[in-house]
């Protein structure tokens, strides 16, 4: 039995009727990473949200989501509350969105460890400082103190990083993690992702446009294509031996933007210095 076993999942626009997901079956084996990968628009969010259950009210999902042996679909709101956070959580593209503007991040953090786990505020503050200090956040217990756009985007996926390091779910949803950060909070917040799944023997779906990132920490891979899952397979023969046309195209726009970075690293475009 996979952890996670996502069979004929099918997503509609109720207003529009329009198709966002067609028939969507994978899986995620416990302690791996699978990636997510396709062009903008290929509902790649659109699943990890089904996974979740966080839809809005106007869209609709059929199809089966069996995590541990239950079956998600069918469980009441109220207990999938509680899964998520502690067994599912999720490390969003934009932090800022994660978190409430209005609260400091420490009273935000203490409300879910509360929640999961019932813990003091001494014994928050003690493990929440431990995990911060873990992903190079120095001053925890200043940082907690500060509402959510005091921080820096990077800053603040290393919260949920950390977060994430506390409550050990079994699978963590990074959807598009460093898409919004500049290059060195990108690199910070990739070496963290991969500390995490290290450390909590856990799985991961990571959704990325970056697959230098996805070579980095994928076992597995499918790739999306308006809505369809059109190709899938295991890390290394999709970054060798693509079948689908748009891998290969996807594969090959990649190889020759990093080839493109590497000339510039060396100089060799000719940048002339004015
Ligand atoms: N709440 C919603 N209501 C209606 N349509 C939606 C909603 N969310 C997403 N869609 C549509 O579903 C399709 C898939 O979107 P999705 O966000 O999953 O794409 P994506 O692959 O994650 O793209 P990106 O890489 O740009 O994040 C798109 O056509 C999008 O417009």
């Amino acid at each position: 039995m996979h952890l996670l076993e996502v069979q004929h999942l099918h997503v509609t626009d109720r207003h529009t009727g329009s198709v966002l997901l067609r028939d969507s079956s994978f899986h995620v084996k416990q302690g791996s990473c699978l990636a997510i990968v396709g062009e903008s628009g290929s509902g790649k969010s659109v699943t990890c949200k089904s996974i979740m259950r966080l839809h809005k009210a106007w869209i609709r999902q059929t199809g089966e989501i069996w995590f541990k042996g239950e079956e998600l679909s069918a469980l009441p709101e109220r207990q999938m509350r509680k899964k998520r956070g502690k067994q599912l959580a999720m490390i969003l593209q934009h932090g800022m969105r994660a978190f409430d503007p209005t609260c400091v991040i420490g009273v935000q953090i203490g409300e879910t460890l509360k929640e999961h786990y019932g813990w003091s505020r001494a014994e928050i503050e003690a493990n929440m400082s431990l995990a911060m200090m873990s992903v190079r956040l120095n001053n925890p217990v200043e940082l907690m103190n500060k509402y959510p756009h005091q921080l820096s985007g990077g800053m603040l996926q290393r919260v949920m990083i950390a977060l994430a390091f506390v409550l050990e779910p079994d699978l963590i949803i990074a959807d598009e993690p460093t898409t919004a950060l500049d290059t060195i909070a990108q690199f910070e917040v990739v070496e963290q992702l991969i500390a995490l799944r290290e450390r909590m023997n856990g799985a991961m779906i990571l959704v990325s446009h970056d697959l230098g990132i996805v070579r980095r920490l994928a076992d597995d891979i499918i790739v999306m294509k308006d809505g369809e899952i059109v190709e899938r397979g295991s890390a290394n023969v999709i970054f060798s031996a693509a079948q689908h046309a748009y891998t290969q195209r996807l594969v090959e726009a990649n190889r020759a933007l990093n080839g493109h970075f590497e000339r510039l690293k060396g100089g060799g475009l000719g940048l002339v210095e004015h």
